[in-house]
């Protein structure tokens, strides 16, 4: 199967409606990766196949989730840690319509290969910023994302000053992290853990969502 099928297969398992125009985005996306990994060292993994299932679908498979969370309404979204732009470029591209994405990454070639996949593919409703999250000062955001980043403790300390009142975090996991929840300080909430199945990849994942407590 070349890329181009597996990805629309993909897709059609999630449920998720992808334009084709979005679809070749994507693929775009995936491509940029893969050149620019040779020179900026950006994921491990290095084989275009796996690198579609691995990063691209596996991302891909929460935005359905947070599709219904947002009930498609336009929301500005920030990916903390997103290194290569995963998930927050893979959501950018297919779901351009409702979200505004900004990608943060302390790493500077990790920021700047961002901002050239927004500027390659004409990604407006991209930005990338190269900060530690902890010093980003921005209007708060209704939803930050992160997938690989840090512990779910690390993750809400070093992004609550931007988290938008009512918002929420999402925390894109392996297996149910239930040693990181107990830690979690009193005046955050998960409010669900949320099981995934990505097609092609048979592994444990799930979102953990959580929010502050009013
Ligand atoms: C393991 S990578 C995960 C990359 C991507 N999210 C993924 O799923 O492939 C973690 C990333 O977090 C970034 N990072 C670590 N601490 C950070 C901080 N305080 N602020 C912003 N980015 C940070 C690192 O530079 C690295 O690119």
């Amino acid at each position: 199967m070349s890329l181009k099928e597996e990805l629309a297969h993909s897709l059609q398992a999630l449920d998720l409606p992808v334009t084709e125009a979005r679809q070749e985005q994507l693929l775009a996306y995936l491509a940029l990766l893969g050149k620019w990994n040779k020179v900026y060292n950006l994921t491990a993994v290095r084989d275009p196949e796996a690198m579609l299932r691995l990063h691209l679908v596996d991302s891909l498979a929460a935005l359905p989730p947070l599709l219904r969370h947002t009930q498609g309404q336009p929301t500005r979204l920030m990916d903390v840690g997103s290194g290569g732009g995963l998930p927050g470029i893979a959501f950018a591209i297919a779901a351009a319509e409702s979200l505004e994405v900004c990608c943060v990454d302390t790493v500077e070639k990790k920021a700047r290969f961002m901002a050239q996949v927004g500027a390659e593919l004409g990604l407006h409703n991209l930005r990338a910023e190269h900060s530690r999250v902890e010093q980003l000062q921005l209007p708060p955001f209704p939803v930050i994302t992160s997938r690989a980043f840090a512990s779910l403790l690390d993750f809400v300390t070093l992004t609550r000053a931007l988290l938008a009142p009512g918002g929420v975090w999402m925390a894109l996991k392996g297996q149910h992290p239930a040693d990181e929840i107990a830690a979690l300080p009193p005046d955050v909430e998960v409010f669900h853990v949320e099981q995934l199945s990505v097609p092609g990849l048979d592994a444990q994942r799930c979102i953990v969502w959580m929010r502050l407590k009013p």
